[in-house]
Order: structure tokens, then sequence, then C-alpha cells
């Protein structure tokens, strides 16, 4: 399956556990790789039949900007959805990645796919 990717979008965010996370903005990065069918866009060279990732990223970005959750699980499985239901792909995966969270770790966070129905 072809692929169409988006790697290290970085967001500012509300998302956390602790109460003091509650009320501060953290760093999110998503990396982001969707099923996708690009043989129409390159054969025609055309934007319309392409599955544009600067609008994909966008959407992303807003989304998570302003929607606060408490766990990485739960913001990835709702950006997995939004891509699923706005964006005509076949599967999409979701890193997402919390860089400041745990002392000593370069990163922290979950990676999940799902599939169109
Ligand atoms: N599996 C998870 N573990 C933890 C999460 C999470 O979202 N998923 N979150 C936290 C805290 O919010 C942490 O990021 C702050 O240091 C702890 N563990």
């Amino acid at each position: 399956m072809d692929k169409v990717f988006v790697q290290g979008l970085e967001v500012l965010t509300t998302i956390g556990v602790y109460e003091w996370e509650k009320g501060i903005q953290q760093k999110v990065r998503f990396d982001l790789e969707m099923g996708y069918d690009n043989a129409p866009a390159a054969l025609g060279d055309d934007i319309n039949k392409a599955l544009d990732y600067a609008a994909l990223s966008q959407k992303v970005t807003r989304y998570a900007e302003q929607n606060h959750v408490e766990l990485v699980e739960t913001m990835a499985e709702q950006i997995a959805q939004l891509i699923l239901t706005e964006f005509a792909v076949q599967s999409v995966k979701v890193r997402l990645t919390k860089p400041n969270a745990v002392a000593n770790a370069a990163g922290v966070g979950v990676e999940i796919e799902r599939f169109a129905n």
C-alpha cells in the first residue's frame, strides 16, 4: 500500500493526568502515516487526487490545540478517528510523543494503527 506521511508535527496543548499538567501547555509531537493510493494523483499530477498532507496537518494541529485530555492514548485514538473520518485514507498510524514528560528520556508516548471500514 502507498503511504503519505507527516513527521514530527509539533503542537502545544494541555495534556496529562496530573493536576499540575491541567494548567499548562506541553509540546506533543505527531508522526503520522496514512495508507493511500497515490497513483491517481501521480498520473494526473493533480493535488485534488492527492492526500493533501498540508490540509491534514492543519486539521490535526487545530484538533490537538483545542481538545484537552489526560492520556496520550486518548489523544492518539481521537486523532486517528479524525483522520479516518475527514480523509479518504485506508489506514492511519499515529505515533504520539511527549518529549518533555519524563526526565532523562528523549520521549515517551504511544503508537497505534487503525483501519477504515
Ligand atoms: N501510558 C501512559 N502513561 C502515562 C501517561 C499517559 O498519558 N499514558 N501520562 C502520564 C503523565 O501525564 C506524564 O506524561 C507526566 O509526567 C504518566 N504516565
